[in-house]
């Protein structure tokens, strides 16, 4: 969080289901969910002064989304009787399994507690993400998205994120999950080094991985082109259809980032988002 030119301006990371594990469906039709959830440099950013609540959209993916009353950005603000001018730069494609809409809501709700707002009791009315995105470091994510469980600092991963270019609505994979009652994720230990880590993901699971490709096969072929510019692990982001890739070094990611930026797709080369508390 900064304060420029009068302006609370606060980072909105993209969210990344390193695993997404989905244990069991409630009465009410929500996913009982076990996930290990970290957060990329990269993301969108919101910039909120005092005054009547408005909201102006800018950035690369502006297009795709509306500044109408259902924007998450307002929403957020609603629920906490937040009066500001937002201004957002959509840097993040959207409905994409990175949180982008439950990212920028939760930055809205941290920049109107730096301006003396409390934040709401329960967030995850806004969306499912909104709890882990509030805190923006890396978590295990439990319930239907409500507990989060911080953990220690992961070790420094080299990411590519890649889109192929097509929105994926989170109800329609929950849908097409064929099992819902899937086991939980093994005891999360502390990663020392980047390849504890992918060896442990080795073990999980994405469990929308295979419904989001049964609906969008392009999911598939980003995964298949990740490893084939290198990635020692590569899988797709929540409900997709985002998918990363951990490569060995920061030169080896932004190459592949530079290879994979096909027409049409959204391909970045990234690291995890530094602790918000070193920001
Ligand atoms: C799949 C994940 O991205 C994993 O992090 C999230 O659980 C989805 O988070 P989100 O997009 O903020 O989700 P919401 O906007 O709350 O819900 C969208 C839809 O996803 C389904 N949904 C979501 C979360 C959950 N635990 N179970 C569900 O079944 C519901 O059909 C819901 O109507
Ligand atoms: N500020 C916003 N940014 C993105 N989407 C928004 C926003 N406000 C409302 N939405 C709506 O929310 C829906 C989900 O968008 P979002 O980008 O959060 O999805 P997602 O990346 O798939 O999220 P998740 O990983 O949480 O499933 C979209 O259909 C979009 O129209």
């Amino acid at each position: 969080m900064s304060l420029a030119d009068g302006a609370w301006i606060e980072p909105a990371p993209a969210k990344l289901n390193l695993a997404l594990h989905v244990t069991g469906r409630r009465a009410d039709g929500y996913h009982l969910l076990d996930s290990l959830v970290a957060f990329a440099a990269v993301g969108d950013e919101v910039a909120l002064t005092p005054g009547p609540l408005a909201l102006q959209i800018d950035g690369p993916f502006a297009a795709g989304l509306g500044t109408d009353e259902d924007n998450l950005c307002l929403r957020a603000a609603r629920m906490v009787g937040g009066q500001a001018r937002i201004r957002l730069t959509k840097n993040l494609p959207v409905a994409s399994g990175i949180g982008g809409g439950s990212a920028d809501a939760a930055a809205v709700l941290r920049a109107l507690k730096r301006m003396g707002l409390e934040l709401p009791p329960a967030p995850e009315r806004l969306g499912a993400d909104v709890p882990v995105c509030l805190a923006s470091r890396p978590a295990r994510m439990e319930g239907v998205g409500e507990i989060v469980t911080p953990l220690p600092p992961l070790p420094r991963l080299h990411l590519v994120l890649v889109n192929p270019g097509i929105a994926v609505a989170t109800p329609r994979v929950f849908a097409a999950l064929a099992r819902k009652d899937n086991p939980p994720l093994p005891p999360v230990p502390r990663f020392a080094r980047a390849s504890d880590l992918t060896a442990w993901l080795a073990q999980t699971r994405n469990d929308l991985e295979a419904p989001a490709i049964a609906l969008a096969p392009q999911v598939r072929e980003v995964l298949d082109a990740l490893q084939a510019q290198g990635a020692g692990f590569a899988r797709m982001s929540g409900s997709g259809a985002t998918c990363f890739g951990i490569f060995a070094t920061a030169g080896a990611a932004a190459e592949a980032a530079a290879a994979l930026g096909r027409p049409g797709w959204w391909a970045v080369a990234s690291e995890l988002a530094p602790d918000p508390a070193a920001r």
